[in-house]
């Protein structure tokens, strides 16, 4: 008798405990109709076992995919075995709502669930727990370690005057275009763009007016090139741009506007309007061309017949034909 009323009393303790712990617990028989309701459900969805009960979760909770839940109900069922799944798989089951002040990054709360078949007396499986688990600080520290990640990755390609990709990064991907092209066999064009006589503008204006001028080189590079083009600052003051497939006449096209872009309207800084010009030099790929730093050092060597016939202007390698305003 004794040993009756001990089972009875770790019984309902059991029962006490799992209505306070800090896990989601949920029965769901075969229609998935909800059984077991315990206290962390009730406090999150604000639904009371009451409200719940005999009714199946669907309905409860729209938004669970009902297609892929029943699918890994079905199969633990079948296997009579436990499953699990992420929130980096799926961010929540539930979706409860997250008070936490230090998350504040994320509106709602992430689970980790597990899947837990039941077996009645017959050995049978009619039920099936979900142990529901929140583990919303865990995903926020590696969402935002990984955003903090792209951050520095974003950092360590770009130059700081422009947002250009810095000239390691630039190279990189001109390698990497460079093989892509040897296969692929499409027309691809590579600009080299200087400011001229920018040693004047520095001794002139100072190094600050002079850092603002490259800056604004950079903007209307950047608004003259398609998203796809490849463009870094190759040094000081010179930019080095990959045209994606791209015929030469539209390369030709592409130098000619931004060298207009540049020549025609005066650089601001402070009281003064600085006026300045480019010097182009464009380089088609060719079979010729067995490297990407040859690829570069035709662009330049086109970029200096700019340079030696009056700066301002567009040269086009290996013909050497130009183009200026
Ligand atoms: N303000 C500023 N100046 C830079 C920067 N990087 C390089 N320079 C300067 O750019 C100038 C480049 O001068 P040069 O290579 O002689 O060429 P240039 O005066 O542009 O003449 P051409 O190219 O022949 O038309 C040098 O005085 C460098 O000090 C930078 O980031 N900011």
């Amino acid at each position: 008798m004794a040993a009756m009323s001990n089972d009875f009393l770790e019984m309902h303790w059991m029962v006490t405990m799992i209505h306070h712990i800090d896990v989601g617990l949920v029965v769901l028989d075969k229609d998935y109709r909800v059984q077991v309701w315990n206290g962390f459900m009730k406090n999150h969805s604000g639904l009371t076992p009451d409200q719940v009960r005999n009714r199946e979760i669907f309905r409860l909770f729209p938004d669970i995919p009902e297609r892929w839940f029943r699918q890994k109900l079905d199969s633990a069922r079948l296997l009579k075995n436990r499953s699990f799944t992420t929130w980096e798989q799926r961010p929540y089951v539930f979706r409860f709502q997250n008070y936490r002040p230090i998350t504040g990054s994320s509106a709602f709360m992430y689970q980790n669930m597990t899947v837990c078949p039941l077996e009645s007396i017959k050995g049978e499986i009619d039920h099936i727990a979900l142990i529901i688990y929140d583990v919303t600080d865990e995903a926020v520290n590696k969402i935002e370690q990984k955003l903090a990640n792209a951050r520095l990755e974003e950092i360590s390609r770009t130059d700081s005057i422009t947002q250009l990709f810095n000239r390691g990064h630039w190279e990189e991907r001109l390698r990497h275009e460079f093989a892509r092209m040897q296969r692929s066999k499409q027309p691809s064009t590579l600009v080299m763009i200087d400011i001229d006589h920018f040693k004047a503008v520095n001794d002139q204006y100072g190094h600050v007016a002079g850092d603002e001028v490259i800056r604004e080189v950079a903007r209307r590079l950047k608004r003259t090139k398609r998203n796809v083009d490849i463009a870094g600052r190759f040094g000081g003051e010179e930019f080095s741009i990959l045209l994606l497939d791209t015929q030469p006449d539209q390369a030709l096209y592409f130098a000619e506007r931004l060298r207009k872009a540049v020549a025609k309207t005066p650089i601001e800084f402070e009281d003064h309007a600085i006026s300045v010009t480019v010097s182009i030099g464009i380089s088609q790929n060719h079979p010729e061309i067995n490297s990407p730093l040859a690829w570069v050092e035709r662009a330049d060597a086109a970029l200096y017949e700019s340079k030696k016939n009056g700066r301002n202007q567009v040269t086009f390698s290996p013909d050497g034909m130009h183009m200026d305003g």
